[in-house]
């Protein structure tokens, strides 16, 4: 711990030899600085970061308290120094209080210029999460985001708009703390239910729910609870009345310096034991139980009534690193999934949310926690087309009118979909093909495996460690992109590789076929190698990861996929001879 800053300015010095910078008239003080370490031992589930991050707000509610929390990655620092302010701006504007929190996108630094496997996100952060805006907010995505304290402490927003009825239509205004102007009557023909006493456990009267048994034996952390609920509150609250408001320029002043007892305190929450029987993790602080922490923690708040605004600032507010490695990206992905995995078969799958959360917002969420369950579909997608190929028979009988209308028709909604998308959000075509493509990687290689991996987890318990993605080492001499052609060989690739193989067999069984057979059905051919093309072309930058630099894959990877595409092959011809058989032994060349 860095000393507490003295209340008095402290001026630098001139500019010498050892110091280039002239600070004579800069007061050169830090802010108190804390380096907090939390107490592991084996036989205590340190639950990963949101364990980590419990922790840190524990200590930080005994020694600074702000009613303020940002939160950023080991992997991401400030980028522009102006960000907290617009954050902060949100926070204390009018409406404010019910705000949990800012999210900032995610942005990233050495990815390589053709972002091949689409770290940047460009979809998720430009199009997802500002859509997200326009409902209750966007999710928190576990870096570059200002909570709110009380928010994290798992108390409920002073108002919450209730949604009724079929699809939410219906609104209801509750207001879950003491009214500040009863007598105001609300506008429009909303319903105003005024306050509610015991409705939820959430709602009581704050003060009355500082019970340890939810926060732990800590008299201080109780105590401090009511002072952030306090400084968090906006400054001219309640309409014109300073009494509930928190005055003018109190966050400014100087800080006490911190005593022994407060230190000692502060070691105290963040021993092992703190959490026993406490909420923490379950319904106070970061939630436990996924690995996909952030999703749930945010989700819980907006199922309060919370909502949460995304910050987007010209100048990237923070900025992180990304893993341009196939295999690590892979590894992340698979990660990902399998923390929504996780989640839908959790109490925080969204079907059993709150009337407190948007119809559309609940959707959102549902779609969080099932995505990893398409790839089932997307694997059937990707062979469907060889399959054709194989048999000779296309996906519709012959090449219809209705057929082609059809195509056309979802061709067209895609690509103006697409295009909607795209004049939105300012991404560019480039970004939006990358993320197609490694929708369609990731669909086929890390989904089913998270699929696999959250049943395994639910029926047999067998649990999931939170692998760390690989932070690349930039000190070496090694140009750039190094990383980027490693080849590192990972048994995700499997699916990926039979499907280019299966589809490349495809193809060249139906040309064969077609060539040689009496009355070519040239049409037919076409329209199936056209599917298989389409599911190699988004392959592509999967191919090119398996390639490395110099083209060098191991040998273990052909092996396999290839003695699975020739066993998918050889199985195919035993359930179904090919009709044309007669055919390849006829033939004699003139
Ligand atoms: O036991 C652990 C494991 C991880 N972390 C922290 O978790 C963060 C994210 O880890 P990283 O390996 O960088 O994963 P990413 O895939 O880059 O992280 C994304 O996905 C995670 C959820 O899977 C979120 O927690 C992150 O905020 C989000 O940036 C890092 O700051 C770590 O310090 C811990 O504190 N303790
Ligand atoms: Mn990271």
């Amino acid at each position: 711990m860095l000393a507490p800053p003295s209340s008095e300015p402290v001026m630098g010095g001139m500019a010498d030899e050892m110091n280039f910078v002239d600070t004579a008239d800069v007061d050169i003080r830090l802010p108190m600085l804390v380096y907090v370490s939390r107490e592991k031992r084996p036989g205590y589930d340190h639950n990963k970061k949101a364990g980590a991050m419990n922790a840190l707000v524990r200590t930080s509610a005994i020694m600074s308290n702000g009613p303020f929390i940002l939160n950023l990655d080991c992997d991401h620092y400030i980028y522009n120094s102006l960000a907290l302010r617009e954050g902060m701006c949100f926070m204390l504007d009018r409406g404010g209080d019910r705000i949990c929190y800012v999210q900032f996108p995610q942005r990233f630094e050495g990815i390589d210029p053709n972002d091949r496997y689409a770290n940047h996100n460009a979809v998720f952060f430009d199009v997802s999460l500002r859509a997200f805006d326009g409902l209750q907010g966007p999710m928190y995505v576990g870096t570059g985001c200002i909570f709110r304290r009380v928010a994290l402490y798992g108390f409920s927003p002073p108002r919450a708009t209730e949604h009724m009825g079929w699809l939410g239509r219906r609104k209801l205004k509750v207001q879950l703390r003491k009214p500040k102007n009863p007598s105001k009557k609300e506008k429009g023909k909303e319903e105003t239910k005024p306050c509610i006493n015991g409705y939820d456990s959430d709602d009581e009267d704050i003060e009355s729910q500082l019970l340890s048994r939810r926060f732990g034996n800590s008299d201080s952390l109780l105590e401090s609870i009511p002072v952030a609920e306090f400084q968090g509150r906006l400054v001219q609250d309640g309409h014109g009345s300073t009494k509930e408001g928190r005055p003018a320029g109190s966050l400014a002043v100087p800080r006490e310096p911190l005593d022994a007892a407060a230190v000692a305190e502060a070691i105290n929450v963040i021993s092992c034991f703190y959490e026993d029987k406490t909420e923490w993790g379950r319904r106070v602080g970061w939630i436990y139980g996924s690995v996909t922490e952030d999703v749930v923690t945010g989700y819980r708040m907006h199922n309060r009534g919370w909502r949460s605004v995304y910050c987007v600032t010209k100048r990237d507010a923070f900025r992180g690193t990304a893993p341009i490695n196939l295999t690590d990206r892979l590894h992340q992905v698979l990660r990902w999934a399998t923390g929504s995995v996780e989640i839908f078969f959790s109490r925080n799958n969204a079907i059993f949310s709150s009337r407190r959360m948007k119809f559309l917002q609940k959707v959102a969420y549902f779609n969080v926690g099932i995505y990893p369950f398409t790839s089932i579909f997307l694997l059937v997608y990707c062979f469907l087309p060889a399959l054709s190929l194989f048999t000779g028979q296309f996906i519709v009988q012959s090449l219809s009118i209705m057929f082609l209308v059809f195509l056309l028709l979802i061709t067209l909604t895609l690509s103006l979909l697409a295009l909607l998308e795209i004049k939105w959000s300012g991404i560019t075509l480039h970004e939006w093909w990358r993320n197609e493509q490694f929708w369609l990687i990731g669909g086929t290689s890390a989904h089913p495996a998270a699929v696999l991996q959250g049943l395994l987890k639910v029926i047999a318990g067998v649990d999931i460690s939170f692998t760390l993605t690989t932070k690349s080492s930039n000190d070496e001499n090694e140009d750039d992109f190094a990383e980027l052609y490693m080849v590192k060989w990972s048994f995700l690739m499997v699916p990926p590789i039979t499907i280019m193989m299966v589809n490349m067999i495809a193809i060249a069984v139906g040309v064969a076929r077609t060539m040689y057979s009496e009355i070519p059905q040239w049409s037919k051919l076409v329209g199936g190698v056209f599917f298989s093309f389409w599911v190699l072309i988004h392959l592509y930058p999967f191919a090119k990861g398996l390639m490395g630099r110099r083209g060098r894959v191991p040998t273990i990877v052909f092996v396999w996929s290839g003695l699975l595409s020739i066993i998918i092959s050889l199985l195919w011809v035993y359930i179904s001879p090919p009709s044309s058989k007669i055919q390849y032994i006829k033939f004699q060349f003139p």
